[in-house]
């Protein structure tokens, strides 16, 4: 029995719903929303779906929410064209303090998928307002941005995504960096690649941590890749499959929360990987760290 609670049926949380159902991830999918309307009509409409999966879906209640086995959050405002996701903070920090507190108490071993930005931040609250034990309390973080890198970095070798090995990490958001040093391709490192050694790094960092200020310029919102990863997520902690995955959790060494690859099982986060960076790498996570510390001092 896998109960999956998606909060909020806005256009992030509806699509991961239809990529669980699809995939047949989960028995039970719960709809949460603050507007009982939205949550009803998409139920409605991924039950269109269900002759494809024959998955259970239906509208929950906070309370039905807080006693799942996964409460996938996606409630809240999104980002307009040129706002940074930190932008966000205010009007997210008061639906997640609301949408926590209408669901506790909590079930002790439920994992707690934080999705809705500035999803580093919200994370860290959600770990003090949950209750729940750090491992069990994580945030999509940088898979999205690592999932963008590799498909741009495999249309530059000629390689499946799956063989790219590289991480951007850090903040979901503009300080992100992305950790050439220890990337590697069928067991070579990737700086060492003729086609990547040319390469302008900035100006891919940049390209990848401002593609959703680009799809939002053009479609408004972002939905697909984000749906793609957390269905992922979910597999992999419903099936304990222990893939290697960059998830937002709290990192000792920076305290503060944000990305870096983790081993992902039934537990939640079973462990961090010591990924090996250099000088200018962890300087610059440093910083980005303190930004993030300065920001959730405010909230917690
Ligand atoms: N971490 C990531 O990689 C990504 C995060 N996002 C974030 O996901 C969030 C949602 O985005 P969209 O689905 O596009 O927005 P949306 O506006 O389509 O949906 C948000 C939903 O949240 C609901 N909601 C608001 N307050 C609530 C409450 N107190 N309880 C329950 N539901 C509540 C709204 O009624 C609405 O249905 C945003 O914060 C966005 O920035 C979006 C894409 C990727
Ligand atoms: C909106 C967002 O966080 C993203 O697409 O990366």
């Amino acid at each position: 029995m896998s109960r999956v609670a998606v909060i909020g049926a806005g256009s992030v949380g509806s699509t991961i719903a239809f990529a669980l159902l699809i995939q047949r991830i989960s028995s039970e999918i719960l709809m949460v929303d603050i507007v009982q309307e939205t949550a009803k009509g998409q139920v409605s409409d991924l039950s269109d779906a269900n002759f494809i999966a024959s998955n259970h879906v239906r509208v929950g209640t906070f309370e039905e929410a807080g006693q799942s086995d996964i409460i996938i959050i996606t409630a809240g405002a999104k980002q307009k064209p040129n706002e940074t996701r930190l932008d966000l903070i205010d009007r997210n920090y008061k639906i997640l303090d609301n949408v926590i507190g209408s669901m506790k108490p909590i079930n002790p071993n439920a994992i707690l998928l934080l999705v809705s930005n500035p999803v580093d931040i919200l994370t860290h609250i959600a770990q003090k307002l949950s209750g729940l034990p750090k491992n069990q309390v994580f945030g999509s973080g940088t898979f999205l941005d690592s999932a963008r890198l590799r498909r741009k970095l495999s249309s530059i070798l000629g390689v499946s995504e799956n063989a790219i090995h590289c991480y951007s990490l850090g903040e979901h958001g503009d300080s992100q960096i992305i950790a050439w040093n220890s990337a590697s391709v069928g067991g070579k490192p990737l700086l060492e690649f003729p086609e990547i050694a040319i390469l302008d790094k900035e100006l891919i960092a940049k390209e990848i941590s401002n593609k959703a200020n680009e799809i939002i310029k053009l479609k408004g919102a972002t939905f697909f890749g984000i749906a793609g990863c957390v269905s992922l997520v979910v597999q992999s902690i419903i099936f304990n499959q222990r893939h290697i995955r960059p998830l937002s959790t709290y990192i000792e060494e920076y305290g503060c929360v944000f990305s870096m690859p983790v081993v992902l099982g039934r537990n939640g986060i079973e462990k961090v990987i010591d990924i090996d960076l250099n000088q200018e790498e962890k300087d610059k996570l440093k910083q980005s760290s303190k930004i993030l510390r300065e920001i959730c001092a405010k909230y917690t």
